[in-house]
């Protein structure tokens, strides 16, 4: 791959203070830009986007979305995937404390609460949720997208989740695989076109319940009381903007109570889901023993330790709001992680560079909320499928440029 041109970048009008939260961030539109090279000034534009050129002659970056609601396991997930890129993700050096956004060397997660146009207050006096579309700039984050897509680099702007105010914003450079996460990623269909892959985690609502107490109560000392409330005031919305947002995943990681243990009301035993959309270019669903097959598989026995309930596996081809898919599932939870080796080597297509290596990875993060289940296996095999899918990407732009943006 080309080495990137670097370029710095200077808003004309913009300060960088991060002290000085600004209450509202509006003319951010109008802003001045001006382009600079490590050189000197090259040149300046006012566009509406506020973009800074930042790489040149450098292969498209990879956008991949990730959807969910809040407390749904996104951070969890981005962990696993920056992992498999390998490299820590950490906030902009230097930058706001509070900012949203973690870089790793070949990833950058952008977090699309930043989108919000609407701040806590202004939420409040308008009476909306910031799951509704009201409350966020749907232009803005096309733009932007689309611009680092590119490979230009852009001026975001940051929701400040401990103030509830719109910071100034941060600039981000255009990486190799850019992740847009959060409620939205798929449901403007312009920002949707710009996705190279999306993925949906689809949190059943009892599931969803039992983590935002273990989180809320747990570690952020609300009470009961005030996370159902919260819950029953979003679901609406959730139903409206959010959960439609599924039907254009090419993979959706589903969350739901068990099913082998008859009326379970725990929460702690999970069936989980991972449905693959068939014909999605440079991603071919993973299977279990047979592509194509349908198949029941119940691996504990002599090569698996299981207690009670025990682990089930079904796998099979199947249809999801009208596409052809493949579903694998995992019903139970594992004893041992060790063993998950004799999982890894019933299924194929999974991607991953050497023998062990979903294992590997599992053992690496036992310690990551749902590394013993479903949730924790799925995103590491999705994980895994990403970093093919953006190797076949660039390997593929190495032998004929790709059409600049699908918009
Ligand atoms: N796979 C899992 N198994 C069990 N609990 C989980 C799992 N994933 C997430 N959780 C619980 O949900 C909480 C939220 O997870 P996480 O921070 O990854 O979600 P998020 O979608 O990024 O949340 P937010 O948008 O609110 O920051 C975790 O602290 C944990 O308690
Ligand atoms: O759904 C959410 C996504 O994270 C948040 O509730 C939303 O971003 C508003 O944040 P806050 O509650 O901190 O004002």
């Amino acid at each position: 791959m080309a080495v990137s041109t670097v370029y710095t970048a200077q808003s004309v009008n913009s300060t960088r203070s991060i002290s000085k939260p600004a209450k509202t961030y509006l003319g951010f539109h109008q802003k001045q830009v001006v382009f600079y090279r490590r050189t000197g000034k090259i040149g300046s534009s006012s566009s509406g986007s506020c973009v800074i050129a930042c790489r040149a002659g450098d292969s498209h970056t990879v956008v991949i979305g990730l959807a969910a609601d809040s407390g749904c396991g996104k951070s969890t997930f981005m962990r696993r995937l920056t992992s498999v890129f390998g490299g820590a993700a950490e906030p902009p050096k230097g930058g706001n404390p509070d900012s949203n956004t973690l870089i790793s060397d070949m990833t950058t997660v952008i977090c699309l609460d930043d989108y919000h146009s609407l701040d806590r207050t202004g939420r409040k006096e308008k009476g909306v949720t910031a799951l509704d579309p009201r409350a966020n700039d749907f232009d803005l984050m096309y733009e932007q997208v689309k611009a680092l897509k590119k490979g230009v680099a852009v001026d975001k702007p940051i929701y400040n989740h401990v103030t509830g105010l719109l910071d100034p914003p941060e600039l981000i450079k255009p990486p190799k695989i850019l992740v847009i996460e959060g409620l939205h990623p798929m449901y403007d269909e312009r920002v949707r076109d710009l996705l190279d892959f999306s993925i949906y985690l689809d949190i059943s609502s009892e599931v969803k319940f039992a983590w935002k107490i273990q989180r809320d109560m747990a570690e952020r000392g609300h009470s009961l009381e005030s996370i159902k409330a919260s819950i029953e005031a979003r679901k609406p919305d959730f139903d409206a903007y959010i959960d439609p947002q599924k039907q254009y995943a090419d993979a959706v990681i589903e969350v739901l109570p068990t099913q082998l243990i008859p009326d379970d009301n725990e929460g702690k035993v999970l069936r989980v889901r991972l449905i693959m959309k068939e014909g999605v270019e440079h991603f071919s669903p993973v299977y279990l023993f047979d592509e194509g097959s349908t198949i029941s598989w119940i691996p504990c026995g002599r090569k698996l330790t299981c207690s009670y309930p025990g682990i089930k596996f079904h796998y099979g081809p199947d249809s999801y709001f009208g596409n052809e898919v493949s579903i694998l599932e995992m019903d139970g939870q594992f004893d041992r992680l060790d063993e998950l080796i004799y999982i890894e080597s019933h299924l194929s297509n999974l991607s991953t560079k050497f023998y062990g290596e979903v294992t590997q990875q599992m053992l690496k993060h036992a310690d990551f909320p749902g590394s013993n289940n479903g949730t924790g296996l799925f995103q590491t095999i999705v994980g895994l499928k990403i970093r093919d899918l953006y190797e076949q990407i660039t390997s593929s732009e190495t032998a004929a440029p790709r059409e600049a943006t699908k918009a």
